[in-house]
């Protein structure tokens, strides 16, 4: 872990459920592999992650299984530690690159920059090369203006110690908010074609493996799923899925099953798959874990864990301590971190938070949402062009734009991007009747069905974000709950003992997939946008506020949504385009503006 993070916590665990066939699953890391600092449940950095790799090989090979690594995108953007550094990724691709990893694909955001999607093909497709598979991504080659694959369509491979035989495809979800480089195929589109529906018919295969940036219950997953049963009703296929940060399992059949990972690098997923066929070794040594080999081959079996990515749970999976369990590899590239971190400054304190702001675990508004603050206190103090000092404006954001809590205590320069790392500067309309601007925000976030049609509609580009809502109340003084607690199978089972708050999370298995027994969070959805609305005349009463309504406004917003505004403008029967749009503050982004107004309202 980082010399900086929070210790672990010893809490009740629930074991791995090994088999014949392990995975470790990691998705949507968005820059964290140097872990959660502030957070002891999830501290452990990438370092940590190898050291339990390859622990955790061991103990395969020893028991003569098999471990595969999977990631499934998005691993960049979300955190100082790719987005502070120029160029971006500098040091995250080269952290990332020393996991050994099986199978991996792309995320949405390794496509929103050409810049990103070039690091993907020259330098993290070679470094994982036989491994990153794009089966529906192209990407035009920055030489030689030809449209290719981004990395290999798929691969067959067979496992090392049971001779299981796998054919891999890798997927990225109907996305369409990449930049011109990239060409992202629509997976029902890809289906139909040549290689992959002669890959299916393959019937020298054990088990298909499919990774995807795709959540898991989607048209996508159902599509590639039916595909391969039409041509192969019992063998048995795996999904590993993402996007939407969430941890969950589905079942799609007996023999098929799904698990999506969450979020920056808070879980570490762990699938084992027992009573596959091993046709890629002859008299394989296969090691009856659960059930009579011939029963087996009728009917795999399937478990799953949610790993919290923290120390403890490592330790106690490997049943081994904080001198045994580091292997060298996983130690120098927790030095590589910090080595990284202190380059970038990223500790550096620009102010001090008053108390927690929450995205998800605080409703919104309130004095604890992050979005209220950012509506009420930041936007109001900070949008403002000198050149349309006088116009009142309307700023709109989407809620997206912000991505994670800020916890009481120091922000620092790594705060500023765990909370909006993205690039997005501010555009406006001139002069937008009033009438028409207050009814903006309504339409967006209730996502009239005409405005947008399925291939449009924010809930694909803004979905409602790593929320499963859940029908528990956190218990208050459990929020803050640290310390050591007495551990012991017994204690585990009757939760006899005080749980720390974290993920407690039903899938299709039931509630029993976290690794670690947590008091439950109370999780609050957010709408798409939020508006603040700034230099308008001020009301004394109730009465006057109508009359002292301006006639109109600028019309601001993040340039992100710039397209979904000009929809919604449509929609309410008026006639702006891109020509009537402008650069609104040239030069800010959300980034620089909260990190200003922390410096200046937040002292330590
Ligand atoms: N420039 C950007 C890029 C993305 N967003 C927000 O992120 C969402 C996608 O992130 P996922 O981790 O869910 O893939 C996107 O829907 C936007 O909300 C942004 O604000 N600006």
């Amino acid at each position: 872990a980082q010399p900086s993070a929070a210790p672990p916590v010893s809490a009740p665990l629930r074991e791995l459920p090994w088999g014949q066939l392990n995975f470790l699953h990691t998705t949507d890391t968005h820059g964290w592999h140097a872990g959660h600092l502030q957070e002891p449940s999830f501290s452990a950095d990438w370092g940590d992650y190898i050291s339990l790799a390859e622990r955790l090989h061991e103990k395969a090979d020893k028991e003569g299984v098999d471990l595969l690594l999977v990631d499934t995108g998005d691993r960049i953007e979300g955190n100082g530690l790719y987005d502070a550094s120029i160029p971006r990724g500098f040091y995250t691709l080269k952290i990332f690159g020393e996991q050994d990893v099986d199978v991996l694909c792309s995320g949405n955001h390794e496509l929103y920059k050409n810049t990103s999607s070039e690091n993907e093909y020259y330098e993290t497709v070679p470094d994982f090369l036989g491994n990153y598979l794009a089966s529906n991504l192209d990407i035009i080659d920055p030489k030689t203006g030809q449209q290719r694959p981004l990395a290999q369509r798929f691969k067959k491979f067979t496992t090392k110690n049971q001779g299981i035989r796998v054919l891999a495809f890798g997927f990225l979800f109907n996305f369409r908010g990449n930049s011109n480089n990239t060409v992202v195929q629509r997976v029902q589109e890809t289906i139909k074609e040549k290689w992959f529906q002669e890959a299916i018919r393959d019937r020298e295969v054990d088990l298909f493996l499919v990774v995807g940036h795709v959540p898991l219950r989607t048209q996508e997953f159902a599509s590639i799923y039916k595909a391969i049963r039409e041509q192969q009703w019992d063998v048995t296929i795996q999904f590993f899925g993402g996007h939407t940060h969430i941890r969950d399992y589905a079942k799609y059949d007996s023999k098929a099953y799904g698990l999506e990972s969450g979020r920056y690098m808070e879980t570490i997923g762990f699938m084992s798959i027992n009573g596959l066929p091993t046709g890629g070794k002859s008299n394989s040594l296969s090691i009856d874990i659960a059930a009579p080999r011939a029963a087996r081959a009728a009917s795999p079996t399937f478990s799953r864990r949610y790993i919290d990515n923290n120390l403890f749970s490592f330790h106690q999976h490997t049943d081994l301590n904080d001198t045994t369990f580091p292997t060298e590899h996983g130690r120098n590239v927790s030095s590589m971190i910090a080595l990284a971190r202190e380059a970038l400054k990223l500790d550096k304190t620009y102010g001090c938070a008053p108390r927690d702001y929450w995205t998800n675990r605080a409703p919104y508004p309130s004095k604890n949402s992050i979005f209220s603050w950012l509506q009420d206190e930041v936007l109001p103090d900070m949008v403002l062009d000198v050149d349309r000092a006088d116009v009142p404006r309307m700023v709109l954001t989407n809620t997206g734009a912000l991505r994670f809590d800020i916890f009481r205590g120091p922000f620092t320069v790594d705060t500023t991007y765990t909370v909006s790392p993205f690039t997005s500067g501010f555009r406006y309309i001139k002069d937008v009747p009033f009438s028409i601007a207050k009814r903006l925000l309504q339409i967006i976030n209730q996502e009239v069905p005409q405005l947008w049609p399925a291939s449009q509609s924010l809930a694909f580009e803004l979905p409602v974000r790593s929320v499963e809502a859940s029908t528990h109340t956190v218990d208050e003084r459990l929020l803050f709950a640290g310390g050591q607690m007495p551990l012991g199978k017994d204690h585990a089972l009757d939760h006899d003992v005080e749980l720390t708050p974290g993920y407690t999370t039903t899938d299709d298995a039931g509630s029993d997939g976290d690794d670690t027994i947590h008091a439950p969070i109370r999780f609050y959805r957010v709408p798409n946008a939020l508006e603040s609305r700034i230099g308008f005349p001020s009301a004394t009463t109730e009465e006057s506020k109508e009359s002292a309504d301006p006639v109109s406004v600028d019309l601001v917003y993040v340039d992100f949504i710039e397209s979904y505004i000009l929809l919604a403008l449509k929609f309410l029967g008026t006639d702006y385009a891109e020509r009537d749009t402008a650069v609104y503050m040239e030069g800010r982004d959300m980034t620089g503006l909260i990190a200003q107004w922390v410096q200046e309202h937040w002292q330590c």
